[in-house]
C-alpha cells in the first residue's frame, strides 16, 4: 500500500481509515451534556407524549354539541393543573396545555366566543376536536423516540427531556493527542524571534476536532528531531484512540513524523493527489490510530475536514458524519488545475435560484486566510479547466 511512488486518492485513504472503525464503548452522560454526543442505544417512548388531552388555546372547553348557545362557566383549568368531569350543558375557562377535563371534546378560542353575565356564547358549528392537543399526538408509548446513531442536537435534547429522560447512552468520545512539529512554532503571547512564526495550527484544530466530537487529550509542541518524535508517539499511543499530528510528513530533512511512525507501529498510506494536503500520512501504533496532517494550515484544515471528521464520525458511531454534504453551485471564477485533485475554499451563497461559489483569489495552501469565510470546498478534478459559470461540485464544511 505504501509506495513513494505513487499517490493516492482520497477514496483510498478513506478506505483505510475505515478499516476495523467501530464505535467506542457506550457510556452514560446527563442530558446537559449530551449535546453533539451520537445516541449508543435507541430508545423508545416511555409514555405518550402529550401525555394528557389538553388545550391548544387560550379559551372554553366544551361539548361540540353544546355550542350555538350560552353556556355557564363551571369551573377554570390553568396548565398544570386537572379540572373535574365537565357537566352537560356547562364550559370550562381553559388555557393552552392545561388537561382537557372528562367529558370535553373541543376547545374554542376566547377571541370567537361573546362572554355575557350569564355565560360565554358559543358560535354554533363547533367540531368536535377543535383545538385540543390529543394524548399521544407526538409519539405514543413504545414507538422509536431516537435510533442509535443519531448526533443529538438541540431539539432531540429537549425532545428526550420531554419524555423524562435525564441521562442518555452514547458512544465515548474518542480521545485524541494533538502533536505540532515546527522549531519555528511559537505561542500566541510569546515574542517571535528571525524566521519565527506563531503555531495557528493548534488553535485551529483544537477547534475543529472538539467540533468533530473529539476528547482532546494531550496537545504538545514536539522538538524536531527523530528521537523526540518517537518518544511523544509512543507515550501518547498509550493515552488516546487517535494521534494527530501536523507538519513533518513530507520530504524535509526535519519531517521525522514517517520515520518515527515506521519505528513504532505501521504507515498504512501515504501522500495523496489532492491539493492541498499531499503529504498525508495514515498509520497505526498498536490499536492507537495515526493521522498526519501536513504542516501548511490550509492542507491541515481541508486534511481535518476529509478525513479526521469521518474517522471521528465512524469512532463515534455517526454514519451522517462519513462524507460531508455536498450541493453543486455555479462557479463565480476560473481555475485551471495540473495533475492533483484541487479542493478549493469557496464561500457559497444561495441567490433564491441556486448556490454560487466565490473563490478567495489566492488559493495556496499557506493562505489560512483563504479560509476564514469559506463554508464549501469545491473539487475540481486534476486537469481541468473551469469558466465561470460553470457547475462545480461542493462539500459543506458543516461538522
Ligand atoms: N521537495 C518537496 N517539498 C515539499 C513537498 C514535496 O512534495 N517535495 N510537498 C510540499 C507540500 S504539498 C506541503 S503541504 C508541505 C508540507 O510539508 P510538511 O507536512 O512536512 O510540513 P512542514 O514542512 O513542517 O511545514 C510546512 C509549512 O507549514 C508551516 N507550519 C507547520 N506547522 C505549522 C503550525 N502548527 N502552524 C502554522 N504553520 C505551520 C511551516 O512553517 C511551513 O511553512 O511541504 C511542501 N514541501
Ligand atoms: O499538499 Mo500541499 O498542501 O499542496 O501545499
Amino acid at each position: 500500500m505504501v509506495g513513494n511512488d505513487r499517490l493516492h486518492t482520497p477514496q483510498e485513504a478513506l478506505k483505510a481509515l475505515s478499516a476495523d472503525l467501530a464505535p467506542l464503548p457506550c457510556e452514560w452522560v446527563r442530558l446537559e451534556t449530551a449535546g453533539d454526543r451520537v445516541l449508543a442505544q435507541t430508545l423508545y417512548a416511555r409514555h405518550d407524549t402529550p401525555p394528557f388531552n389538553n388545550s391548544a388555546m387560550d379559551g372554553y372547553a366544551l361539548r361540540a354539541g353544546d355550542s350555538g348557545r350560552v353556556l355557564p362557566v363551571s369551573q377554570r383549568i390553568m396548565a398544570g393543573q386537572s379540572g373535574t368531569a365537565l357537566e352537560e350543558g356547562t364550559c370550562a375557562r381553559i388555557f393552552t396545555g392545561a388537561p382537557l377535563p372528562e367529558g370535553a371534546d373541543s376547545v374554542i378560542m376566547q377571541e370567537e366566543v361573546d362572554v355575557r353575565d350569564e355565560g360565554v356564547f358559543i358560535p354554533a358549528g363547533l367540531e368536535t376536536g377543535n383545538s385540543v392537543r390529543l394524548k399521544g399526538r407526538e409519539i405514543r408509548i413504545g414507538e422509536v423516540l431516537v435510533s442509535r446513531g443519531t448526533r443529538l442536537n438541540s431539539a432531540a435534547l429537549g425532545f428526550l427531556a420531554g419524555q423524562g429522560f435525564d441521562q442518555v447512552p452514547v458512544y465515548r468520545k474518542p480521545r485524541v493527542a494533538l502533536l505540532f512539529t515546527g522549531d519555528e512554532l511559537k505561542l500566541p503571547g510569546e515574542s517571535l524571534a528571525p524566521g519565527q512564526i506563531y503555531n495557528g495550527n493548534r488553535f485551529m484544530l483544537m477547534d475543529l476536532l472538539v467540533r468533530f466530537g473529539a476528547e482532546l487529550t494531550l496537545v504538545e509542541q514536539v522538538p524536531d528531531t527523530l528521537e523526540a518524535m518517537t518518544q511523544a508517539l509512543e507515550h501518547a499511543s498509550h493515552l488516546v484512540d487517535v494521534i494527530v499530528t501536523t507538519g513533518g510528513v513530507s520530504v524535509g530533512d526535519a519531517d521525522y513524523v514517517r520515520r518515527a511512525l515506521e519505528s513504532l507501529g505501521r504507515l498504512d498510506l501515504w501522500r495523496l493527489s489532492i491539493r492541498p494536503g499531499k503529504p498525508l500520512a495514515l498509520g497505526h501504533i498498536g490499536p492507537c490510530r495515526f493521522v498526519g496532517l501536513a504542516g501548511n494550515p490550509v492542507s491541515s484544515f481541508v486534511g481535518a475536514w476529509l478525513f479526521l471528521r469521518p474517522l471521528l464520525g465512524g469512532m463515534q458511531g455517526c454514519d451522517d458524519m462519513r462524507a460531508l454534504p455536498e450541493v453543486t453551485a455555479q462557479a463565480e471564477f476560473q481555475t485551471e488545475t495540473a495533475g492533483r485533485d484541487h479542493y478549493m475554499r469557496v464561500t457559497l451563497q444561495w441567490d433564491g435560484d441556486g448556490y454560487r461559489a466565490q473563490a478567495f483569489e489566492d488559493q495556496d495552501s499557506s493562505i489560512l486566510r483563504s479560509c476564514v469565510s469559506a463554508n464549501a470546498l469545491a473539487v475540481i478534478r486534476a486537469n481541468s479547466k473551469i469558466m465561470p459559470g460553470e457547475r462545480v461540485r461542493c462539500l459543506l464544511l458543516t461538522s
